[in-house]
C-alpha cells in the first residue's frame, strides 16, 4: 500500500512504483486491455431484449411445465424466456457450422442437423424448469417445431452396477455416468441419424428403468439437460459438450441451493416420496427435523461436493449463464460474445 495512503512521507517503496508502471513489463505478461467475452446484463436490460416475440404459454401451461417449489411465473417467461426464445430462434437461423461447411466442401447433399443446446446447473437449481420451458417455447416457432428433450439421468449406470463400483454415494458426479455412451448418443443425434433409442432413468425408483428406451427422431432441436453436460472431455477425446450449438448454464449462490434441495426434499417427502413405488418410501414416515437432516446430508455428502469441484468450474463454458437470486427469480444474465 502506498505510504501516503497510511499518512507516512513518502518512502522508497513508493518512489520505485511510476519506474515499475512506465517500465518494461515482466517476461509473458500482457499489459493491454483485452476485450472481454461476455456481456453482463440486469433483468430490465435483458427484457427489453424481446423485441416482439409473442408470449406462445397459457398459464395453465406454465403449472403443467413447473418443477417441484418452483415459483417462476408467466411474468418471467415473458421477460427472461421469451429473449431468450428469440436468441435461440437466430442462433438456429444462423446455424450450418462444422457439419454443414465440411458437407458443402465434400460436395454432399447437406441435410439438416438437430440444433443441440446443453443445460448445465447443480441438483435442485431449477434446469428441468428451464429445459422443459424451452421445449415448449421453441416447439411453437415455425423454424423448428420438433424439439425433444434428453436428461442426462438416462445415462446414469444403474444402481447395481454403481453399488459394484462402490458409487452409489456419488450418483451425479462424472463417473457415475456411461459418459462414452452419452457421447455416442449425441453424436449420433448430430449426425442426422433417423432414430436413436436411449435408457430410462426414473427419479421416482432412483433407478434406470429396465427395458424402458426413450425414442429420439431427427428433432430440429434437441436440448440436452444434466449437471455435467458442460464439462471439459479427457485430453484426446471429444465430449458432449464438443456438440452444442448453445449452452445454458442456471446458476445460484451454493447456499442458495443447498436451500432449495432442503425445501425440495421436504416437498417430496408429502408427495413423491409417498408413492409406493418410491426408492424414498421410508423417507415419507420421517419427521420433518429428521428428513431436514437427511437433506443436509445428502446436499453436504455429494451434492455439494459435487457442484463445487465439477459443476461451477463448468460455468465459463456456457454461452449464457442465467443467474437466480434467493427468491429463485432470474436477476442477471451473461451471454458470450465470442
Ligand atoms: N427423489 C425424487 N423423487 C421424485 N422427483 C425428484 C426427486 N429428485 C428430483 N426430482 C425431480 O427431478 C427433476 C430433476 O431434478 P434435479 O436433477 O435436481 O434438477 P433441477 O432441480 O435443476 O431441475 C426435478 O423436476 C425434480 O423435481
Ligand atoms: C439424478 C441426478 C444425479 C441428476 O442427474 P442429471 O439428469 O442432472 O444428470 C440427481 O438428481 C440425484 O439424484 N443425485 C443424487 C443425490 C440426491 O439424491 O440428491
Amino acid at each position: 500500500m502506498a505510504a501516503s495512503l497510511l499518512g507516512l512521507p513518502p518512502g522508497p517503496a513508493d518512489r520505485t512504483r511510476p519506474a515499475l508502471r512506465g517500465g518494461p513489463h515482466p517476461p509473458g505478461q500482457y499489459r493491454w486491455r483485452v476485450p472481454s467475452p461476455y456481456v453482463e446484463l440486469n433483468r430490465a436490460q435483458w427484457r427489453a431484449l424481446r423485441a416482439s416475440t409473442p408470449l406462445p404459454l397459457t398459464q395453465d401451461e406454465l403449472d403443467e411445465l413447473r418443477g417441484v417449489r418452483d415459483p417462476i411465473d408467466i411474468t418471467e417467461v415473458e421477460e427472461v424466456y421469451l429473449p431468450l426464445s428469440r436468441l435461440l430462434n437466430l442462433f438456429f437461423l444462423g446455424r450450418g457450422g462444422t457439419r454443414d461447411t465440411v458437407s458443402g466442401f465434400l460436395g454432399e447433399t447437406v441435410q439438416p442437423t438437430p440444433f443441440v443446446i446443453g443445460v448445465a446447473g447443480s441438483v435442485a437449481v431449477g434446469k428441468s424448469t428451464t429445459s422443459r420451458l424451452l421445449r415448449t417455447l421453441l416447439a411453437r416457432w415455425p423454424d423448428h417445431p420438433r424439439v425433444e428433450l434428453v436428461t442426462t439421468d438416462n445415462f446414469l449406470y444403474p444402481n447395481a452396477v454403481l453399488a459394484e463400483r462402490g458409487l452409489m454415494e456419488r450418483k451425479g458426479f462424472p463417473e457415475s455416468y456411461d459418459r462414452r455412451a452419452l457421447v455416442r448418443f449425441v453424436q449420433s443425434v448430430k449426425s442426422g441419424e433417423s432414430r436413436v433409442d436411449i435408457p430410462i432413468y426414473s427419479h421416482l425408483e432412483y433407478d434406470i428403468v429396465p427395458k424402458a428406451r426413450q425414442t429420439v427422431e431427427r428433432p430440429d432441436i434437441l436440448i440436452v439437460e444434466g449437471l455435467n453436460v458442460l464439462q471439459a472431455p479427457p485430453a484426446g477425446s471429444l465430449g458432449v459438450s464438443d456438440y452444442f450449438d448453445f449452452s445454458i448454464y442456471v446458476d445460484a449462490k451454493v447456499e442458495d441451493n443447498r436451500r432449495w434441495y432442503i425445501d425440495r426434499l421436504l416437498a417430496l417427502r408429502r408427495t413423491a416420496f409417498t408413492d409406493p413405488r418410491s426408492y424414498f418410501r421410508e423417507y415419507a414416515k420421517l419427521s420433518e427435523q429428521q428428513a431436514e437432516d437427511f437433506a443436509i446430508g445428502v446436499w453436504g455428502a455429494i451434492n455439494e461436493p459435487n457442484l463445487v469441484e465439477n459443476i461451477i468450474p463448468t460455468r465459463a463454458r456456457a454461452t449464457l449463464v442465467l443467474h437466480k437470486s434467493r427468491d429463485h427469480a432470474i436477476d442477471r444474465v451473461r451471454l458470450r460474445r465470442f
